[in-house]
């Protein structure tokens, strides 16, 4: 592992490292935050798992996240959203290939060498962090904005038991049904649609849920509202009595506005959990 840069923020440390990844074929690039009592020992780990057209950088340098977490005693990982770099499979548009891995394993040609990102979210790069630095492995909470808010849904509800808690800001909510899902699934795992079930939030709440506290926050001006589709999530989650919140926020767009907005509000929701 590679330390890219390290710098003081809030009594912490906000770093940024890079490693050779086994499943992805490639370095992978990471921000974590480790707070200034990760110097006593081991901190809760709360994921942030970003959106499309994002890397490690984009939460790390715009949610404000850190201040938060340095006041509740918490430690934050921003994963790269996909493998990268020259040999690695692209495509022309945002929102497939390098920047849009969708946290699903692929299964087709041209993706599948590198683009492993389920796999490597929630084994390969658990293991680098819970090796190399002060992180309390029995305490995880998981969040993500927008692709990265899919992501975080279906791996918590993947994993019984290993997250506390999991929250999202205007999560991708019913891939399977949504042209921000079908697109890439078809591409990453192929035509047989029984096969992009385990990747899709709704049909997830349906079959199991999350045990466990779950808040969900959507902008009502989002401009991607069409595509994310928070009414099937809600859907399910009413018809599970799922417990937690679902809330739209009213005004708020599907920027890093409203992503800074109520990081506070996530941050405290997931140090209750993971302090309890
Ligand atoms: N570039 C896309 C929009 C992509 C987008 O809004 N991405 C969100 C996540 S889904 C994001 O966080 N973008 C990076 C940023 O705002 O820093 C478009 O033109 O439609």
């Amino acid at each position: 592992m590679k330390t890219v840069s390290e710098s003081r923020a809030f009594g912490g440390v906000q770093g940024v490292y890079s490693h050779p990844s086994a499943l992805c074929d490639c370095d992978m690039t990471f921000g974590l935050f480790l707070p200034e009592q990760a110097e006593d020992g081991p901190v809760p780990l709360l994921w942030y798992l970003s959106g499309l057209t994002c890397t490690h950088q984009n939460a790390m340098d715009k949610s404000g996240a850190q201040r938060w977490a340095a006041e509740a005693g918490i430690g934050i990982v921003f994963p790269d959203t996909s493998p990268r770099g020259a040999g690695v499979a692209d495509d022309a548009a945002f929102d497939l290939g390098q920047g849009a891995g969708f946290y699903v394993n692929a299964t087709e040609d041209p993706w599948e060498p590198h683009f492993q990102m389920w796999d490597y979210i929630t084994d390969e790069l658990p293991d680098v962090l819970f090796s190399a630095f002060p992180l309390a492995e029995v305490a995880q909470g998981i969040t993500g904005h927008s692709m990265g808010g899919h992501g975080a849904l279906t791996i918590a509800m993947s994993f019984p038991g290993r997250f506390r808690s999991v929250s999202a800001f205007a999560p991708i909510c019913n891939p399977t049904a949504s042209d921000w899902g079908r697109k890439q699934f078809s591409a990453y795992l192929g035509k047989d649609e029984s096969a992009w079930a385990a990747y899709d939030a709704t049909l997830l709440m349906r079959k199991r849920g999350f045990d466990g506290p779950m808040l969900i926050d959507q902008g009502t001006a989002d401009q991607f509202l069409d595509l994310l589709k928070p009414e099937a999530l809600a859907e399910a989650m009413a018809a599970r009595r799922q417990g937690g919140s679902f809330r739209m926020q009213k005004g708020y767009d599907h920027s890093y506005f409203f992503v800074s907005t109520f990081m506070e509000e996530h941050v405290a929701f997931h140090a209750a959990a993971l302090h309890a």
